[in-house]
């Protein structure tokens, strides 16, 4: 059953990307996401977490254009995504797919991470060096001559955020990025994400049922559920917020779990909420952080 009445907030000019009451449906007749709402904002983690089938990769689609909306409208720096006006508007937001085999296709890793750049009408060399830098800055130049589809899943994953990352995009959407990945391979793409907020101030929408990762990691929180947005808010407000995470097939994260246990055990008011282990720490021990 889809609803008609949503509203979403006015377009701002802190938005970079803004979703505006987007439905999407498939030829099937499967609804994707419906009436949605979203925005993200200069230099933010945004976490989109939801179930499986919730909506997030469809959502994700339709950040940079490669999903048209069936009705709403998607702006990209304050100008129609398929809206007839800039062509290249889609190349501020940068997607990072699930499997990172559906995204390398070259012969080696630099002819994948030179294409984003070539394709935006760059000379070779600089092609090369702007490659360079993004193999660099997610610590994978030593793969460069080796071919794609012979790297390790963690290796091609953060190969898959330099081919990105090498458009120099303003928005990266990554889809369950640390998905199939080792704790090691999945600590270099965390360390990759706070880099690109923190370094480069290139905000990250991160689309994850991992809600530990989300609660490290993101600014702010929207659950998905049925295609919807039911809550958004800082992580300390949902991630707490047992009852929602439930509903919307989730669980809160590891963390918020020992911390409720501790001040039940203790009968103490949880009122810090801690949102990773060097905070739980700190609230254990009754320090604020
Ligand atoms: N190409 C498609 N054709 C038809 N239906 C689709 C297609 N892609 C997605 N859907 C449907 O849209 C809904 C949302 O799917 P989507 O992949 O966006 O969810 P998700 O939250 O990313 O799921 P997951 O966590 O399992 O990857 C689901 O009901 C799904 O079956």
């Amino acid at each position: 059953m889809l609803h008609d009445s949503v509203q979403c907030a006015e377009r701002s000019s802190d938005d970079i990307v803004h979703v505006d009451c987007v439905t999407h449906v498939y030829p099937d007749g499967s609804v994707g996401i419906h009436n949605m709402c979203f925005r993200v904002r200069a230099s933010e983690v945004v976490a989109v977490c939801g179930g499986n089938a919730s909506g997030k990769s469809t959502l994700l689609e339709h950040l940079n254009g490669l999903l048209v909306p069936s009705s709403g409208k998607v702006y990209v720096m304050g100008e129609e995504v398929n809206g007839g006006g800039k062509k290249d508007i889609w190349r501020h937001v940068g997607i990072v797919f699930q499997r990172p085999d559906d995204q390398l296709f070259a012969p080696t890793v630099l002819d994948d991470v030179m294409f984003g750049p070539l394709n935006m009408g760059v000379g070779l060399q600089e092609a090369k060096r702007m490659a360079m830098e993004a193999l660099e800055s997610v610590g994978v130049e030593g793969v460069l001559d080796k071919v794609p589809a012979y790297l390790s899943g963690g290796q091609k994953r953060l190969v898959a955020i330099a081919g990105v990352l090498a458009m120099r995009p303003k928005v990266i959407a990554m889809d369950e990025p640390t998905s199939d990945l080792d704790p090691f391979h999945s600590g270099l793409v965390e360390r990759v994400i706070i880099d690109l907020k923190e370094k480069r101030g290139i905000s990250v929408v991160l689309a994850t049922h991992d809600v530990d990762l989300a609660a490290r990691l993101a600014d702010r929180v929207c659950i998905l559920k049925k295609g919807c947005i039911i809550a958004e808010g800082p992580p300390r407000d949902i991630f707490y917020d047992r009852g929602l995470m439930n509903g919307a097939g989730l669980r809160i994260p590891k963390v918020a779990e020992i911390y409720l246990e501790h001040c039940a055990f203790f009968n103490k008011k949880p009122a810090l909420k801690p949102l990773n282990v060097k905070e739980l720490m700190e609230a254990m021990r009754g320090n604020s952080f």
